[in-house]
């Protein structure tokens, strides 16, 4: 079976209800009909802002064709955890999934690894979807150690996961940080390096099956560099930041993972 392809637009902190509900409204009416109505070459996620989930909830699945993801999962279910939503909450307000380890949360919340396997165990225990985001600093790239690098954060990353949990719910994504909102992406041989390395190490790790999954680049993609990331070969579609707030230019990527051979 194909892997299934991926592309999701991770919001940030940017949008209020009203825009995201917007937003949304302009990426559904504008999705090709054979996206929505033949077999789907693409799965579509969003991932606003916790306070505007619920509000998507008409234009996400089963309603609409979007996944929700939330851009963060606490790493227990529920308890004296000030700020914190567990993934039963999520999946209460109609999200799917969440994104997990992103670096944002990495740098700016001190995420470790240890911690982010708490979550990702904890969602997908919850029975959400994981995008679980691994990626290398601009020092460690320059050093030539970034494969290691990537590696190892994956492995501590899944650490006491059962892979059982996996199913079709986890996926994978490569961001590098260095080519996060800065404009420079990875070329297109150096993304389909890591992912053929990733791809190898999950086999190594979980059999065909286990490594079965699908991994996302993620990285100042742009409707311009898509098609070339595509073509870089085991890359099965995007995480998109800043090119994911504007409706055209995600639709444009959107069509490109769809179509990509
Ligand atoms: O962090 C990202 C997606 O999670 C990528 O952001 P940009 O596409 O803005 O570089």
């Amino acid at each position: 079976m194909a892997r299934v392809r991926w592309t999701i637009g991770n919001w940030k902190q940017n949008l209020f209800r009203g825009t995201a509900e917007l937003l949304a409204t302009e990426i559904v009416d504008g999705l090709p009909p054979e996206l929505l109505e033949g077999p789907v070459r693409t799965k579509i996620g969003v991932a606003p802002t916790m306070v505007a989930l619920d509000a998507l909830a008409p234009w996400s699945r089963p309603a609409g064709p979007l996944y929700l993801f939330g851009q963060n999962c606490a790493a227990q279910e529920e308890g004296a955890f000030t700020g914190e939503v567990g993934p039963g909450q999520l999946a209460d307000v109609g999200v799917h999934g969440a994104i997990i380890g992103h670096s944002e949360r990495r740098t700016h919340f001190h995420e470790d690894d240890a911690l982010i396997a708490r979550k990702v165990l904890c969602a997908l225990q919850g029975g959400l979807r994981v995008v679980l985001c691994v990626g290398e600093g601009l020092e460690i790239r320059e050093s030539g150690n970034h494969e290691n690098f990537v590696i190892s954060q994956l492995s501590a990353s899944l650490a006491g996961v059962d892979p059982e949990l996996f199913q079709d719910r986890l996926v994978i994504a490569y961001e590098p940080v260095w080519a996060i909102g800065t404009g420079k992406t990875a070329s297109a041989r150096d993304a389909g390096a890591m992912h053929r390395r990733i791809r190898t190490w999950l086999t190594e790790q979980y059999g065909a099956t286990g490594a079965d999954r699908s991994i996302l680049y993620g990285g100042s993609v742009k409707p311009g560099n898509a098609a070339g990331l595509m073509a870089a070969g085991d890359v099965d579609g995007f995480l998109v930041g800043g090119a994911s707030l504007e409706a055209e230019a995600f639709l444009q990527i959107v069509r490109l993972v769809a179509e990509a051979s």
